[in-house]
């Protein structure tokens, strides 16, 4: 296991430590989230009692694999705890989600959520969001005038940097919700609240990456070991 890999498990880890027996889960995407997964399985099989919802069509397929037991967020709109991985995390626990182009259903989980616990190592941590291209998700209905839309919003807001249309295989991305993904190279993002806003008036952005007030806790794994981070 290369030694990231190994990080993303101590973070799963730890984050286990807080799921018990009877809670309702909220269970995150990205190879972050699969660490957490693939534990949670191991203590499923040995007798933890929990129920959750998966975040993404691809979370939900390993969850099933491994006999994690699933329902749907209206079966179940309140979650005791949700567990995510991030891309970016800053010091007052904002973050940039959505790499793997999960972040509508991973917001909507989060927020019904008592708790969000986000596990990441230790490079996810950085000084001011952005340098990771933020992810908006938008309909793919009048794609060309929102992206428009998008840059005006930001560029009011002294953001300037390539959007690009997220591929893959050659074809637009598609997400879960079947949208279309907008990756926004702004660099730092002094002020993430404002841009939330911002970016929530354009109309045809189904929503964006940035996960503001939302995490409770963000726990970090590197060199160094594990430490959290609390809100
Ligand atoms: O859409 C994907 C999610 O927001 C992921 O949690 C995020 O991209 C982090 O993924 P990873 O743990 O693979 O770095």
């Amino acid at each position: 296991m290369s030694e990231a890999a190994e990080w993303k498990r101590q973070a799963a880890r730890e984050a286990l430590s807080q799921v018990e027996s009877g809670m309702t889960l909220g269970i995150g995407t990205g190879s972050t989230a699969e660490a957490f997964i693939r534990l949670l399985a191991e203590k499923v099989s040995a007798g933890l009692k929990i129920v959750g919802v998966p975040t993404s069509e691809r979370s939900a397929a390993l969850c099933r694999e491994l006999g994690v037991p699933l329902t749907t967020l209206d079966e179940t709109p309140e979650l005791d705890l949700a567990v995510d991985g991030a891309d970016e995390a800053d010091g007052a626990l904002r973050l940039i989600k959505g790499g793997g182009g999960a972040l509508l259903r991973e917001k909507i989980v989060a927020a019904a959520a008592g708790r969000m616990v986000v596990i990441a190592d230790e490079a996810k941590l950085v000084e001011t969001l952005g340098a990771f291209p933020l992810p908006v998700e938008v309909n793919g209905f009048g794609v060309t005038a929102t992206y428009l839309a998008v840059e005006k919003a930001a560029s009011l807001l002294g953001l300037t940097g390539a959007l690009t249309l997220r591929q893959e295989g050659g074809r637009p991305f598609i997400t879960d919700g079947g949208h279309l993904i907008i990756d926004a190279s702004f660099g730092r993002i002094p002020d993430p609240e404002a841009l939330s806003i911002a970016l929530h008036a354009v109309p045809g952005v189904v929503e964006h990456g940035l996960f503001i007030g939302l995490a409770s806790s963000l726990v970090l794994a590197g060199p160094g070991g594990v430490r959290r981070l609390e809100r």
